[in-house]
């Protein structure tokens, strides 16, 4: 997988340097490691190697879940022991450094200073102006800010921002990159404290401790007051959609009409109250009393597990997926793509069908269900068919195969999110009969998770008969059939259903 710039040239990124690998960094490298990129941290607290370790272990649960099979060969995770062999060799650099501005500037100038000029350096900051963050840097141009939200390695959303210097090629690169570790970018149009979503999540934030301030309520029940409510809807629609259907049929103008007025009574502060020494112990009290005892390690599970499923379940609306779910399906169908969806097995023989396994395909059971076996095989022989000129035009002129026998074998598990592929002989044929054999395998493998053998007739279709094929398709035929005799003939070909023989 690979980005693109401006030009169109390709980037890549193969060698990640973080700097700071706090629960960003760590959540950075997990997802770097897990999309086939080394990273290479340096981070001075003793703990670090423990937290980024312990963070790809989440991690890796995580996109088990989320796309089981899709994922391409793991990166390499080192933790370095200078900045210098941090930033040795690598192509991209993601800083991750506590966000206090003076701290971020030393370093960058450092990171700037040992780097080549052609490696872009992305910072993490929650809010700080860019064009601050690259005004002492020789190559201000290949600094921007890529702005994750925790947890990095599953939370899809990045703000990309660049300063007054920022080049527009170092924005389409470092975007092209995030997409294709399954990102969804938000370009920052123009400079601002915060950015955009920080700024939504200060206000609520804000809010939320002057009526803790106020007595107005605990930290579980401003938690209620959303995860019940619009936290729900957030997930995949934002506050103006939402408010556009709270509006009626005659949609955001009714909303406006409506709701606008009390903007001026108003209802929020947005001040935020000192943070004195008895409301941070008033806070830190209802925040214990709230986690009920689970440690942190054990909220994060939680939280990883309902966002998998959240992600997941969005994957099935509508016909491409919604919201984060469209930006998952996307990531997948790159991978199967990536994942030599397409190409010739060890056998030589190229694909005849070849895609990834949607949520909606799975069963019960966790893997794909039946039906969708016959799908893709039936879509395979579609292909070859229309490889040996029997498609659409033959069908129009009035000829056809009918596939008059189908054999399925199971032998493996399909899994969400797999990148698979069928491969397809044909065994046989005479004047009228095509016998084809398909095997379904996960892209990249050999072992065949499935097979299905088929035999067709050909048929005049006004008439309903079977009918010679023509001399054409015959050739075409022929031709395949001659490449694919040299090979051996494959495992279960011919096969039967029957009860195995008691001895
Ligand atoms: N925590 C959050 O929810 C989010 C934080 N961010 C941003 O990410 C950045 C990092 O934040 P966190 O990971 O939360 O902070 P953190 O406090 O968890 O981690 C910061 C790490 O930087 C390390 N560090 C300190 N000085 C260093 C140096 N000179 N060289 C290398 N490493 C050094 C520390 O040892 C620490 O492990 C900040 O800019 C923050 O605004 C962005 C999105 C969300
Ligand atoms: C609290 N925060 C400003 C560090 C939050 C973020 O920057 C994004 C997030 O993950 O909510």
């Amino acid at each position: 997988m690979s980005g693109q710039d401006m030009n169109g040239q390709d980037f890549g990124p193969k060698r990640c340097g973080l700097v700071g690998g706090g629960v960003i960094g760590a959540g950075w490298a997990a997802r770097f490691v897990l999309n086939g990129r080394d990273a290479v941290l340096y981070d001075p607290s003793p703990d670090a190697r423990a937290r980024a370790e312990a963070v790809l272990g989440m991690a890796r649960a995580a996109w088990a879940g989320l796309l089981p099979g899709a994922l391409p060969p793991e990166g390499r995770l080192h933790i370095a022991a200078t900045l210098e062999e941090a930033l040795e060799g690598a192509d991209f650099v993601q800083e991750s450094l506590p966000e206090i501005q003076t701290l971020k500037c030393d370093v960058l100038e450092r990171i700037d200073a040992l780097l080549p000029a052609a490696v872009p350096i992305a910072s993490s900051t929650s809010g700080l102006l860019p064009t601050r963050l690259q005004a002492r840097l020789r190559h201000p141009e290949r600094f921007v800010v890529g702005h994750p939200f925790n947890p990095v390695y599953l939370l899809p959303l990045v703000e990309i921002c660049g300063g007054a210097r920022t080049s527009e090629d170092t924005k389409a690169r470092v975007a092209a990159f995030y997409r294709a570790i399954g990102m969804q970018v938000l370009h920052v149009r123009k400079e601002v404290d915060g950015f955009i979503a920080d700024r939504l999540l200060e206000a609520l934030w804000r809010e939320g401790l002057w009526l803790i301030e106020e007595g107005v309520a605990t930290t579980a029940e401003l938690d209620d007051a959303i995860r019940y409510g619009a936290g729900l809807r957030w997930s995949f629609m934002g506050t103006f959609l939402t408010y556009r259907l709270a509006g009626g049929d005659a949609g955001m103008r009714h909303f406006l009409a409506q709701f606008g007025p009390a903007l001026q009574l108003p209802w929020t502060r947005l001040v935020a109250p000192e943070l004195t020494d008895a409301l941070i112990d008033r806070i830190a009290g209802q925040s214990d009393e709230q986690a009920g005892g689970m440690t942190v390690r054990a909220l994060e599970r939680l939280r990883d597990e309902a966002l998998v499923k959240v992600i997941r379940a969005l994957a099935t609306v509508g016909p491409q997926g919604y919201a984060a779910g469209a930006t998952l399906n996307r990531f997948a169908a790159r991978r199967a793509d990536d994942a030599q969806g397409g190409q010739p097995g060890a056998d030589g023989i190229p694909a005849s069908w070849h895609g990834v396994v949607p949520p909606e395909w799975i069963d019960y059971n966790g893997h794909m269900t039946e039906h969708r076996y016959l799908q893709v095989f039936g879509e395979a022989t579609d292909h070859i068919l229309d490889a040996i000129g029997a498609g659409p035009d033959h069908v129009a002129a009035g000829q056809s195969f009918y596939t008059v026998e189908t054999h399925l074998r199971h032998l493996g598990q399909a899994l969400c999110g797999m990148a698979i592929m069928v491969r397809t002989r044909v065994l046989d044929a005479d004047g009228k009969r095509l016998h084809l054999f398909h095997e379904l395998t996960a892209a990249g493998d050999d072992a065949p998770l499935a097979t299905a053998e088929q035999m067709l007739i050909h048929v005049d279709t006004a008439r309903a008969r079977s009918a010679p094929i023509p001399q054409a398709v015959a050739g075409a035929i022929a031709a395949l059939r001659t490449a694919h005799s040299a090979l051996p003939v494959p495992e279960g070909a011919g096969r039967a259903i029957a009860m195995p023989r008691r001895s």
